[in-house]
């Protein structure tokens, strides 16, 4: 392994977390759009991209549960010569690490109770990412039922926090808090049958302090002001643009309506 120099300390990047943490502190809401590698062709990021450019979104995230095309260094090439925007891996596997993406949320299932999944995937991982230089955003992954079961569930082989259970949710969030995670990360998991319940997001909001990412079912821009309302910093939208990408204007439109600042 290369010495460690410290301007090349991939663990010492913050740019997207410190942007992540800027607009918290402005109270100004984020978008993430999912882009599934293996659902995405030239045709389809064509379509996608000027939406999320349009719109001002804020993150690209990357990933999928299961992948089985090959697709990432190439979507990642794709969007590069495209767009601006930052690309953020949120990986199913170690399979999906790329020196492409700006950053990846490092994340840990806190919800389940695999082993693999809270810390040995992230052993095999850490070379990897450390060598690929990429900013590493420890996430506290929460997986929660939304009315149907998902691919995320199937293949974490783990039980998701029942959708009722609001206390669960909230001490999952908050010992990810005092683990020193820097992100919470609330998923229905992608084509959820409903968002995740707002009293759950605003349970999980007044117990911890760091930021909160939801997804998982969002359609709609009443499901999206839901969620930020009740407390989501940032919103992910992955499943709803494949079909409406021009939602992606709504939600932007809404962004904006709690910044001071319009050009946010
Ligand atoms: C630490 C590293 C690098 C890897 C492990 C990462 C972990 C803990 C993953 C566990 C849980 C898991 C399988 C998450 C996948 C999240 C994800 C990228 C979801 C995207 O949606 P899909 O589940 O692919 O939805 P579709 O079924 O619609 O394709
Ligand atoms: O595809 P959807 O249902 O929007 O979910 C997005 C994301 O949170 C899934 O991990
Ligand atoms: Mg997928």
């Amino acid at each position: 392994m290369r010495p460690i120099h410290s301007n090349e300390l991939a663990a010492l990047k913050t740019n997207i977390y410190n942007y992540i943490q800027n607009k918290v502190q402005q109270g100004t809401k984020m978008i993430a759009a999912l882009i599934d590698p293996d659902k995405n062709d030239e045709r389809s990021l064509s379509r996608i991209l000027p939406y999320c450019e349009e719109a001002k979104i804020d993150f690209l995230f990357i990933g999928g549960s299961l992948l089985v095309r090959d697709r990432l260094e190439f979507t990642l090439d794709f969007i590069k010569n495209h767009s601006n925007l930052p690309c953020i891996l949120f990986p199913g596997s170690v399979m999906q690490i790329s020196s492409k993406a700006d950053a990846i949320l490092f994340l840990s299932l806190i919800s389940g109770r695999n082993p693999e999944l809270l810390i040995g995937n992230h052993v095999i991982a850490a070379p990897y990412i450390y060598e690929a230089g990429l900013e590493t955003i420890s996430t506290g992954y929460m997986l929660i039922h939304c009315g149907n079961y998902t691919t995320a569930h199937y293949m974490s082989g783990c039980m998701p926090i029942p959708s009722n259970k609001y206390e669960i949710a909230a001490m999952t969030a908050l010992a990810g808090q005092m683990l020193g995670m820097k992100l919470i990360y609330m998923d229905g998991g992608s084509g959820a049958a409903h968002p995740i319940e707002p009293g759950m997001i605003a349970t999980v909001r007044k117990i911890i302090q760091i930021p909160i990412v939801v997804g998982g079912g969002i359609r709609t821009e009443t499901q999206a002001k839901q969620a930020f309302e009740a407390g989501a910093d940032v919103i992910v939208v992955g499943n709803a643009l494949e079909s409406s990408p021009e939602l992606l204007i709504d939600l932007g439109k809404l962004k904006r309506s709690y910044s001071s600042n319009p050009v946010n």
